[in-house]
């Protein structure tokens, strides 16, 4: 885990410039430096896209209910402010079987992720396996951020990057951390709300997508009952002009029914 690590500085160049928006603000990195412990960045002042990380330890999940997407009370996400009157829902299909199986191109494939950037276990080492280039502009979303935890609440839309078939990866950032710092249910489910309207209103800027698949997020290593998942999936409030609100649900044959 990135946190034992000794101190010292890690350089990655990477091999295209990145471009990223977050919470609105368009962003380029072409250079990501990730720094732990005593290290002088002062040679990167002034390099305006070289992104400066400096890895924190120590457990900050409790400070996040107030740095979940935006809480400044404007009406800007569809779900927060005046309540409309019969607001459109997504259309929620249930499927058996392995997400990735058979899926069409240009079908988004869509997991919960932390924000250290690593897919470690669970479908996200699945993800890695299948889609190493997503992978990599994973890493590089979460180490463009000087603080990675204000990517929570917020969803990255990965477009296909690794040859056929053509998938999309989505990752929802409804956890901080991962392992026994996971976020605290009520703050993933709160997460997981504006994790997925973000993720709709960027789908929704696409014109090739065919489909939407979604695992039962949430539910096995950030140990979230499903229901509870299924409950914020259920009450998102989509915009009428979206055209894309249908989402598959995929289980697999052991959590059928459960
Ligand atoms: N092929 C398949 N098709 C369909 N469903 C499949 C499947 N394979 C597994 N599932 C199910 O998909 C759900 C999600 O279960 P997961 O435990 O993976 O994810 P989660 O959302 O609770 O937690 C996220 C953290 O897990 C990772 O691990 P690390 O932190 O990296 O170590 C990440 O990086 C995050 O941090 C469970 O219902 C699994 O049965």
């Amino acid at each position: 885990m990135a946190d034992e690590e000794p101190a010292g500085e890690i350089q990655l160049a990477l091999a295209t410039e990145h471009q990223t928006t977050i919470r609105g603000e368009p962003r380029t990195v072409e250079a990501v430096v990730i720094i732990r412990g005593d290290v002088d960045t002062s040679k990167y002042e002034g390099k305006e896209n070289t992104s400066v990380v400096r890895e924190t330890k120590g457990n900050d999940d409790m400070e996040l209910d107030h740095q979940i997407g935006d809480n400044d009370g404007d009406n800007d996400d569809g779900n927060q402010g005046t309540a409309r009157k019969n607001p459109k829902r997504l259309t929620i299909t249930e499927h058996e079987g392995d997400i990735f199986h058979e899926a069409p191109d240009n079908t988004v494939l869509v997991h919960a992720c932390n924000c250290q950037g690593y897919w470690g276990r669970g479908i996200a080492s699945d993800f890695a396996g299948r889609y190493p280039q997503a992978n990599l502009s994973h890493q590089q979303h979460c180490y463009s951020l000087k603080d990675k935890k204000g990517l929570l609440g917020t969803a990255q839309l990965i477009p296909p990057m690794d040859g056929t078939p053509r998938h999309y990866v989505a990752c929802l950032y409804t956890s901080v951390r991962t392992g026994t710092r996971k976020s605290p249910p009520e703050v993933v489910l709160q997460a997981t709300g504006t994790a997925m309207i973000d993720l709709l209103r960027q789908i929704n800027q696409e014109k090739q997508i065919s489909g939407i698949r979604v695992c039962r997020i949430n539910s096995g290593l950030f140990t979230v009952p499903w229901d509870d998942t299924f409950a914020v999936l259920q009450a998102l409030e989509c915009e009428d002009d979206w055209q894309h609100t249908a989402i598959e649900l995929w289980s697999l044959p052991t959590e059928k029914g459960k």
